[in-house]
């Protein structure tokens, strides 16, 4: 039997229990347990819905350092063959935050024990992947009255080796727009088609016309995404589908792009509405802020990080990845990078496998960075 470290032993509990965006009912018990193993004198702790807020307490605080851990996981089936593989049926961490929880609680242990100067603040935050926790939680009375004056996170990046960081000084990743379109034509019997209007032809005219957006409204020297993620109509093979609907998210890279692509999309639709003779609803569901790293803490960082041998760090580009933390980043300076796995598989694919060497050497490096951070004179 593997000798694995108590952090990757917590990953692998967490990994078995992925649940959807404020529904980490098991996964909020799991991880007050843990905080609550800990020694408790410096520790604050309270619960906001499923998410947790930790106070470490420093010796002679003159701020607080914020570190923000997601905890919610994908409505995705997994499809590793590993032993702690999800035991919930059509959810897995596809996008690492169970690795991201592992890597909170180290640190919130190491400092629990070994107390800074400065005081810490720990969120572990519900529903990144939607409908979104992180501004609801900024929001929140525990926030107003704990409010760090920096804040942290990190992301798993498949793409990158483990002992990589990866980030950059001012915009880091896009702003999104869920989107979602119910189309109602009239049902019908498969053979008699022009006593129906079918609704799945119109839906697949719209999927492939919203991309006409992406390649001929947007400057070639911009960036957007307009992906179709989910497609639904009809319920059966010889009966001409009623009601069709498009689920899908749109990225851009600033709120003007984002509007833009919104009134294309609308007036598309509108389009589809008119050629087949139909009525389309739209609506725009959760919409994430753009990740915008603080220049100044973020070329320090990259400046500490490069000191580090254990370490590589690299200026990425931009990602077209959203993230709700960007809600906090726009009220409170601070930055987000992105941590190597080394993983053949991709975020939120059904195989995705993060090397869990990363777990440790993020723990490691993140306490020295925050020690070094929460000393300082
Ligand atoms: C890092 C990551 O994968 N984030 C998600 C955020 C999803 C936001 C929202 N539910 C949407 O689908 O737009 C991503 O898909 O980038």
């Amino acid at each position: 039997m593997e000798a694995i470290s108590p952090f990757v032993a917590i990953r692998r509990d967490l990994h078995k229990i992925p649940e959807l965006g404020f529904q980490e009912f098991k996964t909020q018990q799991y991880l007050l347990n843990y905080i609550r193993s800990l020694p408790q004198e410096r520790l604050d702790v309270r619960t906001w819905k499923t998410g947790i807020f930790v106070k470490v307490k420093g010796t002679s605080p003159r701020k607080t350092i914020g570190y923000r851990a997601d905890i919610d996981g994908l409505p995705i089936g997994e499809e590793t063959d590993l032993p702690y593989r999800s035991e919930h049926e059509g959810q897995m961490h596809a996008c690492g935050h169970d690795v991201h929880m592992s890597i909170a609680l180290g640190v919130l242990a190491h400092f629990a024990r070994n107390p800074i100067k400065d005081d810490l603040l720990f969120i572990f935050q519900p529903a990144e992947e939607g409908p979104g926790g992180a501004k609801p939680m900024l929001k929140s009375d525990i926030m107003r009255e704990w409010r760090p004056d920096m804040i942290v996170a990190l992301h798993i990046a498949p793409e990158y080796p483990v002992g990589t960081i990866a980030t950059k000084e001012g915009l880091l990743f896009a702003n999104t727009s869920e989107l979602f379109i119910d189309l109602k034509g009239k049902g019908g019997h498969a053979a008699f088609p022009h006593l129906a209007n079918d609704m799945v032809v119109a839906a697949c005219t719209l999927v492939t016309q919203l991309q006409s957006i992406v390649a001929r409204n947007v400057d070639p020297l911009d960036s957007a995404v307009i992906t179709i993620g989910k497609i639904t109509g009809g319920t059966v093979q010889n009966v001409i589908a009623e009601r069709a609907r498009l689920e899908g998210t749109i990225r851009t890279l600033s709120t003007a792009a984002m509007q833009a692509v919104k009134r294309r999309i609308e007036a598309i639709v509108r389009g589809v509405e008119v050629a087949y003779e139909c009525e389309a609803a739209i609506d725009y569901g959760a919409m994430y802020h753009e990740v915008y790293n603080d220049p100044a803490l973020t070329a320090e960082f990259i400046q500490f990080a490069a000191t580090r041998s254990d370490m590589t760090v690299i200026r990425c580009k931009e990602a077209m990845t959203g993230e709700d933390f960007g809600y906090m980043l726009a009220e409170i300076p601070g930055f987000m990078f992105w941590l190597g796995v080394d993983s053949a598989y991709g975020l939120h694919h059904a195989k995705l496998a993060p090397n869990e060497a990363a777990i440790d050497r993020a723990i490691d490096f993140l306490i020295s960075y925050v020690s070094w951070k929460g000393n300082m004179e």
